[in-house]
């Protein structure tokens, strides 16, 4: 299957996010995601204002379900979210909740193992828990002080291959990942290539010579598709 990439907007206002997501979707960016930031910043609205300026598009709700899972996934799918996130270290209860949420307002959710002791037995769990993907995410608090403390930065690639052959289910990495190392995910068995936002072209192959975000991002989605990846179920 041809992988697919999703732009994260993390942004605090909608005029920007809705800009940002303009300019993603003329480049050939599959999904958006609405951002914690931006979810933070602007709620339900932010969420409703991109499906509203993009009918068609799935977008992704990043908004880190830990407790009331139900009510919290049910706002987000009928603002216009295709997808929600719930943390693996919620109760077990809460993703059960997010996952009949999820079939009752046909919205896909999505388990983030971010903070897991063991973050390839955390995907296995949210997988056996009924979720449709598994985002491997290491969390930008916990690699900046890290890399404070003088210890090499973790990076979600390090354990990536090990989460893919865990699990059935379609898997994302997510946190800190270079241009080139997102772009690479597909290597490793996942689909899912996240961009981080605000965007940063920190890779000379896609640096355009006018410096146009735009042209640069076209070029990331041509190296994405241009790979290959095995079908996962809910894709
Ligand atoms: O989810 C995120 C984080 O927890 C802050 O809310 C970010 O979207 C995620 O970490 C993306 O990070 P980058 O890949 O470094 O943009």
């Amino acid at each position: 299957m041809r992988p697919i990439v999703q732009i994260s907007l993390d942004l605090t206002n909608i005029d920007e996010a809705l800009e940002t997501a303009a300019l993603a979707m003329r480049a050939g960016v599959d999904w958006l995601e609405a951002g914690t930031p931006l979810i933070l910043a602007e709620g339900l609205h932010g969420v409703r204002a991109l499906r509203a300026a993009f009918p068609e598009t799935p977008i992704v709700a990043d908004l880190k379900t830990m407790d009331g899972g139900y009510l919290e996934a049910e706002m987000m799918a009928k603002a216009g979210a295709t997808h929600v996130v719930v943390m693996a270290r919620a109760h077990a209860e809460t993703v059960r909740c997010v996952v009949k949420a999820g079939a009752d307002f046909g919205c896909q959710v999505m388990g983030d193992n971010m903070v897991c002791d063991d973050m390839v037995a955390g995907a296995k769990w949210l997988e056996d828990l009924g979720c449709d993907f598994v985002i491997h995410h290491i969390g930008y608090d916990e690699r900046r002080g890290i890399a404070a403390r003088g210890n090499p930065m973790p990076s979600p690639l390090d354990q990536l291959r090990e989460v893919v052959d865990a699990v059935k289910i379609p898997v994302q990495a997510v946190g800190g990942l270079s241009l080139e190392q997102a772009i690479a995910c597909p290597k490793y068995g996942a689909p899912l290539v996240v961009l981080g936002a605000p965007l940063t072209i920190d890779a000379d192959a896609f640096r355009t010579a006018d410096g146009d975000l735009e042209s640069s991002l076209r070029l990331i989605c041509e190296a994405v598709h241009a790979q290959d990846c095995p079908i996962r179920d809910s894709l």
